[in-house]
């Protein structure tokens, strides 16, 4: 018998469950034990605002650090928290399939975000909702709001605001769905890149654990948040910028793989750049070029202009792929990763 693998996990509610997720399918997948060890994260311990403390990239890097101590062999995240500087030592080793990555509203009363009234208060931290729902124009009342996804629940419950805005899949992997009062469409409000996947990480250098983790790879859904996070990248712009992006992958007329990627950049005012692209995507060169191409039409169209947080972007970003950093590590070179499966509509209800 081998010894049990190690996942660092963090300790709120949606980590350990994403954590008992991967655990449980590594195991039906490899035979192997999995144990979950709990790692403290400076974001865990403060209540200072996210943006203050340097964004969701902290809760990322006590579990690296564990990694690469050799504490633990693995660590999941959500895909949507890593910033897009790449990580020395870490390997991105699974994209298991992804959840629903589209945003909801927990509203009081059964309320959609149209029949919310004027004036109606809101919570979200992410400047990406906040933009974006300030786009809409239904004259909403955004608040920001910190906390844990019970936390977030409990301002409704309370009376103390009328909705908060979530992702669905973090509900999910709560098992509480039941709250949601609309899933937001995508035309109305754009998921953050990555949400709604979760990223396993190992040590560069760790071939076996990668293999066995290898096992978890969907390799539609690591392609579609390549595409989402090298426009981030290219924008160079952090996980709490305003920039919502969604890949949808499917087939072209001769059943090549192809991705249709959309994205917005909103600013804090109102305003909101949203365009598209169509193009190839069967691997993770054609993903990186959707997303770089994609990136480079919003700065042409003047979204440096509109959210200025996205700081010199029009100067740096070019439309050849390679010259961007690459905003996930590559899978390691022992992991053989599957060609691209049927490729789900379905998984977005
Ligand atoms: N920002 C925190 C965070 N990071 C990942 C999720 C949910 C799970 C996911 O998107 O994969 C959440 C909560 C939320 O945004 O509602």
């Amino acid at each position: 018998m081998s010894a049990p693998l190690l996942l660092g996990t963090r300790r709120s509610a949606l980590a350990t469950a994403q954590s008992g997720h991967v655990a449980a399918a590594l195991t039906a997948a490899t035979g192997r034990e999995v144990e979950l060890v709990e790692i403290t994260t400076y974001g865990d311990v403060t209540r200072a605002a996210l943006a203050q403390i340097g964004g969701t990239g902290v809760f990322v890097g006590a579990l690296r650090d564990a990694l690469l101590r050799g504490e633990v062999d693995l660590a999941v995240h959500s895909l949507k928290d890593l910033p897009t500087a790449p990580a020395p030592g870490i390997a991105l080793a699974a994209v298991p399939l992804r959840e629903d990555p589209r945003d909801v509203l927990v509203a009081r009363d059964g309320l959609t975000l149209a029949e919310l009234p004027p004036g109606s208060r809101i919570g979200t931290g992410s400047p990406r909702r906040a933009a974006q729902i300030a786009a809409l124009g239904h004259g909403h009342e955004v608040v920001a709001v910190r906390g844990n996804v019970d936390t977030r629940l409990g301002f409704v419950s309370s009376g103390e605001l009328d909705a908060v805005v979530l992702a669905r899949a973090g509900l999910a992997r709560l098992g509480r769905t039941d709250v949601v009062t609309e899933t937001l469409d995508p035309l109305q409000l754009l998921p953050a890149p990555g949400q709604g996947a979760l990223a396993v990480e190992c040590r560069t250098d760790d071939a076996e654990t990668a293999a066995l983790l290898a096992a978890l790879d969907d390799p539609a859904s690591r392609l579609a948040v390549l595409a989402e996070r090298s426009l981030l990248a290219a924008l160079e712009a952090g996980c709490s910028a305003p920039v919502g992006a969604l890949a949808e992958l499917g087939e072209d007329d001769e059943g090549r793989a192809e991705a249709y990627l959309r994205a917005v950049v909103a600013s804090s005012s109102g305003d909101a750049l949203r365009l598209s692209v169509t193009g190839p995507c069967a691997s993770p060169a054609d993903a990186r070029a959707l997303g770089a191409r994609l990136a480079a039409d919003l700065l042409e169209a003047g979204a440096a202009e509109l959210a200025p947080s996205l700081a010199a972007a029009g100067t740096t970003t070019s439309l050849d792929p390679s010259a961007s950093s690459s905003p996930l590590p590559d899978a390691p070179a022992s992991a053989h990763l599957p060609d691209l499966g049927p490729l789900t509509g379905e998984r977005v209800t």
